[in-house]
């Protein structure tokens, strides 16, 4: 397996139930769910997307031919001599690419495991945290796992038409874009009349770090 990665990065998770935790990002290249190029945006599945998920020409980016080589890779990046050493997969689709052989070198590696996706794939065994971001028009195979974060409002996945899931919690992201405000006002709105759902403020964007 060779691995397509567009960046690795060291920072905090920013979304979801573990904001504030530090987090070694690795953004696999690709999703199946949009090119990645403007001029195909208007006619994706997924319209919405904030990232940049194209090539493999970002910080520490490239292909990696071996699961062990994209682990060390990784494991540069922690700080020396600190434990509580975590990892989040995300894209694009990491689950496009993620693999036995990558979850092994992972682990070890000491790294905790955690998958950003779009619930499309399902997940392999051996992931310490699933996040579940289903989209609307596409199809949704995983449906259990530790957080559903909902991107909010997504006409056609609306979080009252959602059954059949089994998370142990439920969060609704506001949709970054032109409508942040409104969306972000619409969110609280929501999780205060139905309060089986929390909030989910991308910090990151907030306190402009990656
Ligand atoms: C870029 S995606 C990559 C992982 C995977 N493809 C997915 O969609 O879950 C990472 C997270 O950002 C969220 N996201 C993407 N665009 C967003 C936007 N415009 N506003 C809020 N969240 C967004 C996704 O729903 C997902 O939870
Ligand atoms: N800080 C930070 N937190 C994040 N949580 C999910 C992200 C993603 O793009 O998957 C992300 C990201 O890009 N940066
Ligand atoms: S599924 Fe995830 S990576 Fe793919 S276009 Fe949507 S938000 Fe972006
Ligand atoms: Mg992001």
């Amino acid at each position: 397996m060779t691995y397509s990665v567009k960046e690795i990065f060291y920072t905090l998770q920013g979304e979801g139930l573990r904001a504030g935790r530090p987090a070694v990002f690795c953004r696999f290249s690709g999703c199946n769910l949009w090119t990645g190029r403007e001029e195909d945006r208007l006619k994706a599945t997924c319209q919405f997307c904030d990232t940049d998920f194209v090539g493999t020409d970002g910080t520490l980016g490239g292909k990696f031919g071996q699961a062990e080589a994209l682990a060390a890779h990784i494991a540069a990046l922690w700080p020396t001599g600190q434990a509580h050493r975590y990892v989040v997969l995300t894209g694009g689709e990491p689950l496009l690419q993620v693999d036995a052989a990558l979850i092994e070198a992972l682990h070890a590696q000491d790294f905790e495991i955690a998958v950003e996706t779009n619930g499309t794939v399902a997940v392999p065994a051996g992931i310490d945290w699933i996040c579940v971001s289903p989209k609307a028009g596409a199809d949704w195979v995983q449906r259990s796992g530790d957080e559903l974060k909902l991107v909010y409002p997504q006409p056609g996945l609306l979080p009252a038409t959602i059954t059949c899931v089994d998370f142990q919690f439920y969060l609704l992201q506001p949709m970054d874009g032109p409508l942040l405000r409104q969306n972000t006002r619409a969110a609280i709105d929501y999780c205060q009349n139905h309060t089986q759902w929390r909030l989910s403020v991308q910090t990151h964007k907030v306190l402009e770090i990656r």
